[in-house]
């Protein structure tokens, strides 16, 4: 729950969060792993009249709002502040370094909205424990699965409560109820969520997996990705994830070696819920989904990283071979194969020319939000 703590003291302060792997197949909104790759967010209080201020290195740095209204991290902080009727703390400066890819369903989204969460809160020391921050970050995501990966690290199953508890009282500050509106006068006033709205729970993984996500240059955005799906689904296709769900969680956590069997794995990764519907988005996908250890050794399942278009191979040997056949078949098919494609940002060039695409062998990040000072 929340207990306030002092203010912050003016030392500057990092956060640092881990990209995520959702759904890994059938676990649609359900499962995330949180993996190696790490955003961080530098917040310093530099002597200056400029207010809150912004600096953006990584991917796709023209994309990435400047503006604290607009740019996600700050937009999130700016929010979370106002819920407790408060203002961020001012001058701040707010240096971003992000390496994981936008759009491309690493998580971009759920990591740069626990940074923002996380640096009101130790801005401005809210005393926000895990349970608090995730309620905040799911009520911004929508989703479980990748903001608890980032949250917590590790291999994670999570549900959202349909009847969460009331959230506490708002009580504003003087400086907020007289400056919020001409501050911020495109970020809408938020509410705080209600209490434990999410539930998270951290399994353990075998070390022996790694997970070699194939990443294409093109970017989809969750929000198309998810307008795509059904809003019922047949009651075979229900029973079809939820057995595999089962079974691929059993397997993945279990602390006997023989349970790791491609055959089972490969199998327990299909996904009738959000693949199908989205595959005509990720071109390439039904040749990729069909790859398995019979013709790849070392592969033990392949699954459309959270909405996708980067592709996730769970492997236990053989991960650079692994990678470049991804990347191959993505090298057979162009973007404009994928409606819609022409309205998401990012897409340019050529459209008849093979997808350029290129893989990492991410290990999982077994920390999840840190927090560091000086
Ligand atoms: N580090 C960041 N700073 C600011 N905005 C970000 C950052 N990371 C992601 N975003 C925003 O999130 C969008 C991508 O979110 P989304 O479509 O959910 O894809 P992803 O699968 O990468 O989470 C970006 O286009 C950008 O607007
Ligand atoms: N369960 C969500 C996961 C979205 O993850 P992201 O990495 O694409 O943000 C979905 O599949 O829509």
């Amino acid at each position: 729950m929340t207990k306030r703590k002092e203010l912050h003291d003016g030392t500057p302060f990092t956060v640092s969060v881990p990209c995520s792997t959702a759904n890994l197949g059938p676990g649609f909104d359900v499962l995330g792993c949180g993996l190696g790759m790490r955003m961080s967010v530098t917040c310093t209080f530099p002597e200056s009249d400029k207010g809150l201020t912004v600096s953006y290195n990584g991917d796709s740095p023209h994309t990435v709002p400047l503006d604290p209204s607009r740019n996600l991290i700050t937009r999130t902080a700016i929010q979370t502040a106002a819920s407790f009727g408060q203002l961020l703390p001012t001058p701040m400066h707010v240096a971003i370094e992000n390496p994981i890819p936008l759009g491309r369903g690493l998580g971009s989204s759920g990591t740069a909205v626990v940074a923002g969460v996380v640096l009101a809160n130790e801005s401005l020391g809210l005393g926000m424990d895990t349970q608090r921050i995730l309620d905040y970050c799911l009520a911004i995501e929508g989703h479980p699965d990748n903001i608890t990966a980032s949250i917590l690290g590790g291999f994670v199953a999570s549900y959202k409560r349909e009847h969460p508890d009331p959230a506490p009282p708002k009580e504003e500050t003087i400086e907020y109820k007289q400056n919020y509106s001409t501050l911020y006068p495109d970020v809408p006033d938020f509410e705080a969520p209600p209490c434990n709205l999410g539930k998270h729970l951290r399994l353990k993984v075998s070390p022996k997996i790694k997970f070699v996500v194939t990443i294409p240059e093109f970017e989809l955005q969750t929000k198309l990705a998810r307008s795509v799906l059904p809003q019922e689904y047949p009651k075979a296709d229900v029973i079809f994830n939820l057995q595999r769900l089962a079974v691929l969680v059993s397997t993945l956590t279990s602390d006997d070696a023989k349970d790791i069997d491609p055959a089972v794995i490969s199998e327990a990764m299909h996904d009738r819920v959000h693949q199908k519907y989205r595959q005509h988005l990720v071109p390439g996908l039904p040749e990729i989904l069909s790859l398995s250890y019979k013709t790849l050794p070392g592969l033990l399942g392949v699954c459309v990283s959270g909405a996708g278009p980067t592709v996730l191979c769970l492997a236990t040997d053989n991960f650079e071979k692994i990678g470049q056949t991804v990347v191959d078949i993505f090298g057979k098919h162009s973007v404009d194969e994928a409606p819609g494609y022409e309205k998401q940002k990012g897409v340019k060039g050529s459209k008849k020319v093979g997808i350029k695409a290129s893989f990492k062998v991410l290990e999982v990040s077994a920390e999840g939000f840190t927090v560091s000072r000086g």
